[in-house]
């Protein structure tokens, strides 16, 4: 193990799903300097991720915080591929795939038999049991939860979850590139949820039962929590920015992992907006209308 982590010899970093996550956490590995596999199956997804990356790196350029030749490097750090094949040489390989658990263990299942018997394999999951997805899978102890938090490049945490066979030398691995990725890593046990979206639950939750109570609009909601109550955004805008299916997701995954406790009842106004596909800033619209 040690002889390919982190730090001791920066291979390559694979990430399969180039969605909002994958899109985001490759840049954060390319600035760094890390050569990063990004792999989806749409390919739309790919291309959307490199415009992504694009337009963050010229908005540093403009900022006067890169040159135009680091950009390109940077840039060119990045490989969109749709093989997962793509992916075997490298030492650390990072899931970014939707929040279903049967899909994820089909990808660890893929990367276990691709990859070398010693990569290290990283869930980004905001809510899946890490000693779930892996205990079907061989050698669990180096399947370990790396949730990093929504937009990816900007947010300093990463939550590092230990599965009930996860090694500790895999953890203290997965610690060490969270650092070198320049992030804080916190360890937390494999719960629902983990610390920051069991805490994040109430928040979601409390204001739509608040909107759909009529007692205030989403937008009265954002405005109250931002300016009284010291918040960056408010639920609703935050709804957006993280996708409401995302949302919903994980908010249904903690709900059924606390046995249907009432307190994380996913809420009915999400879940029709889900149904007709109003999922946030991706889709153009969520709680507010978005400029595509
Ligand atoms: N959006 C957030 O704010 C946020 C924050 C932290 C963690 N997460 C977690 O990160 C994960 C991804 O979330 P997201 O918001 O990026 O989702 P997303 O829907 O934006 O992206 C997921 C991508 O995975 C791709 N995909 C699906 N099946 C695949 C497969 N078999 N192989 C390769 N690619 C495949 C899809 O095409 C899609 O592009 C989820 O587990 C989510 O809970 C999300």
């Amino acid at each position: 193990m040690e002889g390919h982590i982190a730090g001791s010899s920066p291979g390559a970093v694979g990430i399969v799903g180039a969605g909002t996550m994958g899109a985001g956490i490759a840049l954060v590995c390319a600035r760094r300097g890390r050569r990063v596999y990004l792999q989806d199956i749409k390919p739309e997804v790919l291309d959307a991720a490199q415009a992504y990356i694009d337009s963050i790196l010229a908005k540093d350029v403009a900022k006067g915080r890169i040159s135009e030749e680091e950009k390109r490097k940077t840039y060119d750090l990045v490989e969109p591929v749709q093989d997962m094949a793509a992916l075997s040489s490298c030492p650390i390989v990072i899931e970014a795939v939707p929040e279903k658990l049967e899909l994820k263990r089909s990808v660890f299942a893929r990367l276990t038999e691709l990859c070398g018997s010693e990569a290290l394999l990283l869930s980004n999951t905001s809510s899946l049991s890490i000693t779930e997805l892996a205990a079907v899978l061989p050698h669990p102890e180096r399947i370990i939860g790396f949730h990093f938090f929504n937009p990816a490049p900007v947010m300093p945490l990463v939550e590092v979850i230990r599965g009930h066979k996860s090694g500790d030398a895999c953890v203290a691995a997965a610690r060490r590139f969270a650092e070198e990725l320049g992030k804080v890593p916190v360890l937390a046990e494999d719960s629902p949820g983990f610390i920051v979206n069991r805490v994040a639950r109430p928040y979601y939750n409390e204001a739509l039962r608040i909107m759909g109570d009529r007692v205030a609009r989403p937008e009265q909601i954002d405005r109250i929590m931002k300016q009284a109550g010291g918040f960056k955004m408010g639920p609703f805008e935050l709804q957006d920015l993280i996708g409401l299916d995302v949302n919903l997701a994980t908010t249904e995954s903690v709900y059924t992992r606390f046995y249907h406790e009432s307190r994380f009842k996913p809420s009915r106004i999400q879940q029709r907006m889900v149904q007709a596909g109003s999922l946030g800033r991706k889709t153009g619209e969520g709680f507010y209308p978005y400029d595509q």
